[in-house]
């Protein structure tokens, strides 16, 4: 768990994080989304002590990072970014066994670890646990520098963009192992991107930075379908309503209506039921449990969805 109490940050008279509160539970999938410069990045680099605060406290686990050193501190919680990425000099398990290394774990502790991590993350230990990051694809290169954050098996996990320089088709197949993987190992996870869709995705909760204060702290459900003010609303500009329909599994909302007709797969959501609707033009779709009607998919997504 992180506590984060009245924290403010500022770089000269420049105020990055005003009197910011926040706590992150345990397991937790906390994304956090705002425009550019509005102070994403220099909350994560507070929480692991990479930059100091002015004012305000921050608890890890119960204790005060203060009580901490900021190297200690580091050695327990995962740190992914997008732009420094791996150690251009070291071999891809030399980069994996970063931190496990100066955990002084031994040397066939480390070796397992590695390769553990590598199919962890879908990758063949065989093929690449010798490679320099020179020889891999932008995608591995996102891959390995997951399994590195995650090689020591740290409850926390603080990702800057970890996957902003993959390719829409690896970035999305890159999103979904990393959730599934979050959810097994039941990691703690602050994310920053400014991907709207990125964080519908993954997160349990989306938290809505401005100018270094939060404008909404919720459920990627209730910020689509309920936002705050204007800023947020714009933010989305309506955006949200697909992700979140494909979010829902659509067998969760059967009615108990059947119809003589050819049920969708078990494993359709109700954006798959929304896509069926709008190219047949029928407005009840059969379900293996049921059906569904337009008017459950209107319910669940609100009004909105005359915008999408
Ligand atoms: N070392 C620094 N010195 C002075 N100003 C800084 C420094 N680091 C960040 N800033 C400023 O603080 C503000 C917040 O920066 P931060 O990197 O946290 O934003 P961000 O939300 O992560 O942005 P982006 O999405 O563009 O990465 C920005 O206006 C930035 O210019």
């Amino acid at each position: 768990m992180i506590k984060i109490s009245n924290v403010t940050k500022k770089y000269g008279d420049f105020t990055a994080v005003k009197d910011l509160s926040l706590t992150v539970n345990k397991a937790e999938f906390l994304v956090i989304l705002g425009p550019s410069g509005c102070g994403k990045s220099t909350l994560l680099r507070l929480i692991n002590k990479m930059i100091a605060r002015d004012s305000g406290e921050i608890e890890v686990n119960g204790e005060d990072i203060d009580d901490l050193k900021g190297e200690e501190l580091r050695k327990t919680i995962g740190y992914v970014i997008q732009s420094i990425g791996l150690f251009p000099h070291m071999d891809v398990k030399k980069n994996i066994a970063t931190v496990p290394h100066l955990l002084k774990w031994k040397n066939d502790k480390i070796s397992k670890r590695v390769d553990e991590m590598l199919a962890l993350v879908g990758l063949e230990p065989e093929k690449y646990r010798d490679k320099k990051p020179s020889e891999l694809s932008g995608g591995e290169a996102q891959r390995i520098g997951v399994a590195r954050a995650i090689a020591s098996d740290p409850d926390i996990l603080l990702m800057d963009e970890p996957f902003g320089a993959v390719d829409p088709i690896n970035r999305l197949r890159l999103q979904k192992e990393f959730r599934k993987i979050q959810k097994e190992l039941k990691k703690t996870v602050v994310f920053v991107t400014h991907d709207i869709d990125e964080a519908l995705l993954l997160s349990d909760r989306i938290c809505i930075l401005n100018q270094g204060e939060i404008v909404q702290i919720d459920t990627p459900e209730r910020i689509v379908l309920d936002p705050k003010n204007e800023f947020v609303k714009d933010f989305f500009k309506g955006e949200g309503i697909l992700t979140i329909l494909s979010r829902k599994p659509a067998i969760d909302y059967a009615e108990a209506v059947l119809l003589e007709e050819e049920p969708l797969d078990e494993n359709a959501t109700l954006r798959d039921v929304l896509t069926e609707m709008l190219t047949t033009g029928k407005d009840r779709v059969a379900l293996i449990n049921g059906s569904i009607s337009w008017d459950s998919i209107l319910k669940v997504a609100g009004s909105d969805i005359n915008e999408v």
